[in-house]
């Protein structure tokens, strides 16, 4: 099959969808890889590279338009939508139920569109989605503690204080993947963390995991409530799979928060779960709301992109094999994790969470 990769072109995004070890072994499988020229660059990978690897570097034109399986990193933006067709199948991120546009483009061009985000294996986890979520929730941690810094448009805070003078507060709502991650950085920073999840299933496996280095509590509005008239930070790190996230912390809450406090919000791909947070980019990742600073990036891991492109293969590759050998109509039917990756296919929605954000394309 012959496999594209192109550059990334969403505002300071770097990553790039595929190694040069990816590539040999799609080569080595037989596979006509494709990439464009320069893709690789910013995740420190040059065209010599790949080809080493065996790859073909071609123009930007033709790693789209003669792909079968384009291997991305980010949903494609309005200006690639002209490159979606019927006979081809994109793997790449979509976050589709917050992305109207982007789901209408996909159904109109009748493209066969596999979401990381909503692979999922036997056990439940999404196994596309959690290196860079491993990625995104370590930067939460390191993006809230620059942005207590007075220079950086803080309160002027230490997130771990220093002895005599008490942490930061970080409040981490969703202890899943990204929220686990930004508990560990905080905490190893010293900074005083608690973090809400609603799975009491989770709520065990962290306590268990934390011990006495976080506060694990049962996420309710009240406990929300109570917690966040505290937090210096606040991390967002909900996640209801391929749905739109749910809007935990309001626009009427704003005013029970310290005016000083810093809001990340990680789950912004999905919509995000504070209602103030819209989408922003490394160009301007902030913004304020009644006073209150909020980062809501929804690339984060773009901005490590040496780290962030070789854990993304390392995950990614399996899957980009079985659909490249296969051809996708053998590798969807015989692969229940792909499947849930599914979310566009003959001009039809084929995601409950997509359907669900947006009823009127799913009927
Ligand atoms: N902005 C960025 O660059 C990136 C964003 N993300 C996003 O971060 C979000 C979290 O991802 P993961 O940690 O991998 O998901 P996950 O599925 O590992 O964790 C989500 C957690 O949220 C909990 N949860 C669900 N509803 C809740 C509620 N109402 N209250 C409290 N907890 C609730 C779940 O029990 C689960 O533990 C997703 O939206 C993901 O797409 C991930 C990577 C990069
Ligand atoms: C998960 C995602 O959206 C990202 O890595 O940018
Ligand atoms: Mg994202």
């Amino acid at each position: 099959m012959r496999v594209g990769v192109v550059a990334e072109i969403k505002p300071a995004e770097r990553r790039v969808g595929l190694t040069p070890a990816g590539a040999a072994a799609l080569v080595a499988d037989g596979h006509d890889v494709l990439v464009q020229t320069g893709a690789g660059v910013g995740a420190g990978f040059g065209d010599e590279d790949y080809l080493r690897a065996g790859a073909r570097i071609v123009s930007v034109d033709q790693a789209w338009g003669d792909s079968e399986l384009l291997v991305k990193v980010k949903e494609p933006i309005a200006a690639e939508y002209g490159y979606l067709r019927s006979d081809l199948t994109l793997f790449t991120y979509l976050h589709l139920a917050a992305d109207r546009p982007l789901t209408e483009a996909l159904m109109a061009a009748k493209t066969t569109a596999i979401a990381y985000e909503t692979v999922r294996d036997e056990s439940g986890a999404l196994p596309l989605l959690a290196p860079m979520s491993e990625v995104a929730g370590r930067l939460a941690a390191q993006a809230a503690a620059h942005h207590l810094q007075h220079p950086f448009g803080g309160p002027g805070l230490l997130i771990g204080g220093v002895p005599g003078v008490p942490p930061a507060r970080v409040v981490v709502i969703g202890g899943g993947v990204v929220g686990t991650q930004a508990a560990l950085v905080a905490v190893g920073m010293q900074a005083d963390v608690t973090i809400l999840d609603s799975s009491p299933r989770r709520l065990r496996q962290l306590d268990e995991f934390f011990g006495p280095r976080a506060q694990v509590v049962m996420s309710d509005p009240l406990a929300l409530e109570e917690a966040i008239v505290d937090a210096d930070v606040l991390i967002g790190a909900v996640l209801v799979p391929g749905a739109a996230a749910p809007k935990l912390v309001r626009a009427d809450h704003l005013p029970s928060l310290k005016p000083a406090a810093v809001l990340v919000d990680v789950a912004i791909d999905q919509g995000g779960c504070f209602e103030t947070s819209r989408p922003t980019t490394y160009l301007d990742p902030t913004y304020r709301v009644a006073g209150i600073l909020h980062y809501c990036v929804a690339n984060m891991p773009g901005a490590v992109p040496r780290t962030s492109t070789r854990a993304l293969t390392n995950a990614t590759l399996p899957y980009v094999r079985k659909l490249a050998g296969l051809g996708p109509d053998l590798a969807l039917a015989g692969d229940e994790a792909l499947q849930a990756g599914l979310n566009v296919r003959d001009g039809l929605v084929r995601h409950a969470g997509v359907a669900t954000a947006f009823p009127d394309l799913a009927s």
